[in-house]
């Protein structure tokens, strides 16, 4: 799949499914659904913690996506999540795209259940609705992409998230989507190191782009992370929050490779 278009391609199956859900759901049922779920688990406060013992890591669980493809075919969503519980993920990330990523809202319920950690609902969420449905499927944080929205819907949102008990991850890969990224008051500033138009990882894109986030927020690394001595060398230049996808869905068993990127960079 090409990247140059990605993101204007994903929003737009998106808007499709987005009105889709609306005619089976509507606003009224899902807002219930949203609030008859079961309490937040506290996915920043969980973050701040782990950050001041090292290294807080956000482990993801995806089948698939548009730069690497097939990535885990044969996924069992509860066992990986259970697994990297055991082995000191501090929140889980679950990709419910279905069309890119080969997931789904019942992976993230799946994975919600089979521990008690965190989870942010990985998705490109633009519309209040999405909102709703995703503290509705048990979500306790939301992912919102600066280049997917404009900065008026990004405050909508994060205020409406808020107001559910969720938190909210802003995600930005460049100095000019992190100045908008900067304008929600959540603390979780998430740096994007992958280029979407290339597809290629550049994890100078979060040294770069540290000296421009004020303190106390709390950067979130994410794409491209791969080996300790990467990770070593975030930590070395600040950073202690890594949100990392593929290098555990494609090792033989993501908990222990989580074990081994991140056990240089913990106490205890
Ligand atoms: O990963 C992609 O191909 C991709 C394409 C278009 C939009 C988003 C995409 N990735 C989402 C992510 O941000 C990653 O899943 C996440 O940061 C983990 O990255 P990695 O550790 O490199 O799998």
């Amino acid at each position: 799949m090409s990247a140059s278009d990605i993101l204007q391609r994903i929003l737009a199956t998106k808007r499709t499914e987005i009105a889709a859900g609306q005619r089976e759901r509507p606003l009224a049922q899902v807002e219930r659904e949203a609030r008859e779920a079961p309490p937040t688990r506290g996915f920043e406060q969980a973050i701040r913690r782990d950050a001041a013992l090292g290294a807080a890591v956000i482990a993801e669980i995806k089948r698939a996506s548009p730069s690497a493809g097939t990535i885990r075919a044969d996924l069992d969503v509860a066992a990986v999540a259970a697994s990297y519980e055991r082995n000191g993920a501090t929140c889980l990330s679950v990709l419910t795209d279905r069309e890119y990523f080969g997931g789904s809202p019942a992976d993230l319920r799946a994975a919600r259940d089979a521990c008690r950690l965190p989870v942010l609902r990985k998705d490109f969420v633009v519309d209040p609705w999405q909102v709703y449905e995703s503290r509705a499927m048990g979500a306790d944080c939301i992912l919102l992409i600066v280049g997917a929205a404009p900065a008026h819907t990004l405050l909508e949102l994060e205020h409406l998230a808020k107001s559910l008990g969720m938190d909210v991850l802003v995600e930005s890969h460049d100095g000019a989507e992190l100045e908008v990224a900067l304008q929600l008051q959540t603390a979780l500033v998430g740096i994007n190191n992958r280029d979407l138009r290339t597809f290629t990882t550049r994890l100078e894109t979060t040294v770069e782009l540290l000296p421009a986030i004020p303190t106390g927020r709390i950067v979130v690394t994410e794409s491209g992370i791969g080996t300790p001595d990467q990770v070593l060398g975030l930590k070395a230049q600040g950073v202690s929050a890594y949100l990392v996808g593929s290098a555990f869905m494609s090792a033989p068993d993501p908990g222990a490779e989580l074990s081994k990127l991140f056990s240089g960079v913990r106490k205890g």
